[in-house]
């Protein structure tokens, strides 16, 4: 048989679960582990699901230059279906018309880079709050450096996107938990999508309750958001105060030629799908980056050095500093390369039958792609294992999908639209953190204690919370 007839390898299976089970306990690390045995392109059967990994870059790089578009769907999962509107955002919607308009309107109008530098102030803002609460805790004890920082990320996703007016404490925590409770619910384990056919497993699950009921929040938190703003007056979106919602709301009353009007619905969708997209993410990077720091005291010792020669002694890092930081920006990469977010980016599924290296894929296919593996592949990293931002000084590689290697957002028309959202945010806070502060492990502890386990699931988030003792630099 030639290849292009046959299908990928595939490890022995279940009758019934197929390969489900392989799965355990962390995804990523056990595709990894039976790619080194099956190789960087494998078909599992997850239930009733036909799921190709692809774990090398040289397969991403395939799929990517000879087959982009056959692989750019998303499989219709529960979870996005029941929480955004039917899957109305743009994350999780199928390839086709609806997904190419909410992709162009999130890029032309939501992520651009005008957008970005215009949320300036918001970050800031929230950077100051952040560091004075660190400084107020700093003489009491250790600090949940955790819990701070996902404060930090999920206000300025708010503001950013519902404005200003959301500073109310208490609305601020319903927010908060009903983001983070949604997060939960993208890694619960939907028996609807590995055994579609099966309606009747729903029985055994409360999982559409636990949707219904957060959906419910968010819809009548984002609702009232709406109606606030078309209270007060739609702010135009050239407008440098407009937030996501303002933005949104002035698209749909009045389009640019060419492009689509959102319907409600759709408006309600696509802001749900800003808060989700970029709130986890950046926070799972944050606390990475803070425990590699405290793991590798001599880049924190150099990355200090280099803060403090670009922006001075005592003062506030500002984002034009930061542009001046290239050991700062290599450390985000290599933080990057070694606990990527979405270590399995997000799943999509073919829309045509394909040839992929050979190997015979078929329409409708679920690919996950094991972006945390390509990372640490010692055909492509020297010391992969190490964590040695060095590597990124003096070399082009970067994350905007040109190497195959390093895809931590993604690769191809799917990749992620809101890296230099992202960005902005990411390597601002860490510049400050280290500026401001001396980080230590709390009493008695030293940086060899700090547990680096990741939880369960699909994102991957440390498994404990990052406690630290903050001294303030003087
Ligand atoms: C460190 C932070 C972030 C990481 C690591 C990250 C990573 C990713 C990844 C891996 C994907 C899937 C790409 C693919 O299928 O190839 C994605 C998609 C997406 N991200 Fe991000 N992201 C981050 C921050 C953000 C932020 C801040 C926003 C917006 C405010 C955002 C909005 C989106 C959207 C809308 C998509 C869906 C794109 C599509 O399906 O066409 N992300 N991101």
């Amino acid at each position: 048989k030639s290849k292009s007839q046959i299908h990928p390898p595939s490890p022995a299976s279940l009758p019934f679960i197929g390969h489900l089970h392989l799965l355990l306990p962390i995804p990523y690390r056990a595709l990894h582990s039976l790619s080194l045995i099956h190789g960087p392109i494998m078909l599992l059967r997850l239930g009733q699901i036909p799921t190709l990994i692809l774990s090398s870059s040289s397969a991403v790089r395939s799929m990517t230059k000879s087959h982009d578009i056959a692989f750019s769907s998303r499989p219709n999962l529960k979870v996005p279906r029941q929480l955004f509107y039917n899957s109305k955002n743009i994350s999780f919607s199928p390839y086709g018309p609806y997904w190419r308009q909410t992709r162009k309107l999130s890029v032309l109008h939501l992520l651009s880079t005008k957008r970005v530098l215009s949320f300036r102030p918001i970050r800031n803002s929230e950077l100051s709050i952040m560091l004075s609460n660190i400084s107020n805790h700093s003489l009491s004890g250790p600090i949940n450096l955790s819990e701070t920082i996902y404060f930090f990320t999920t206000n300025i996703l708010c503001k950013v996107t519902l404005g200003q007016s959301i500073s109310e404490e208490s609305q601020c925590r319903m927010l908060h938990d009903s983001i983070s409770e949604a997060a939960m619910l993208f890694s619960a384990f939907s028996a609807d999508d590995y055994f579609p056919s099966l309606k009747w497993l729903n029985m055994f699950s409360s999982l559409d309750s636990k949707i219904a009921k957060i959906f419910k929040k968010l819809d009548g938190f984002i609702t009232s958001v709406v109606e606030d703003h078309l209270i007060a007056g739609v702010r135009e979106r050239d407008d440098d105060n407009a937030d996501l919602v303002d933005i949104l709301l002035s698209l749909q009353k009045n389009p640019p030629s060419g492009e689509f009007s959102p319907t409600m619905d759709e408006v309600k969708a696509i802001i749900l799908n800003m808060l989700t997209a970029g709130t986890s993410t950046s926070f799972i990077f944050l606390e990475w980056a803070m425990s590699e720091l405290i793991q590798n005291p001599k880049v924190m010792k150099k990355l200090k050095e280099e803060v403090t020669s670009v922006a001075g002694k005592g003062s506030m890092v500002t984002e034009e500093n930061v542009n001046k930081m290239p050991y700062l920006k290599a450390v985000a990469k290599e933080v990057l390369r070694l606990h990527p977010p979405a270590p399995l980016l997000l799943p999509r599924e073919t829309i045509e039958d394909i040839e992929l290296e050979g190997y015979k894929i078929p329409a409708k296919t679920r690919v996950l792609i094991n972006a945390w593996a390509i990372g640490r592949d010692p055909k492509s990293w020297d010391a992969a294992e190490e964590f040695k931002p060095e590597r990124f000084i003096n070399s082009d590689l970067d994350y905007h999908g040109q190497d195959f290697e390093f895809i931590p957002f993604g690769v191809g028309r799917r990749i992620c639209p809101g890296i230099q959202f992202a960005v902005a945010t990411i390597e601002f806070a860490i510049a400050n953190l280290v500026h401001h502060f001396d980080w230590e492990m709390p009493k008695g502890l030293s940086a060899k204690d700090l547990n680096m386990d990741e939880g369960q699931g699909l994102a991957m988030h440390r498994k404990y919370p990052l406690v630290l003792v903050a001294k303030k630099v003087d």
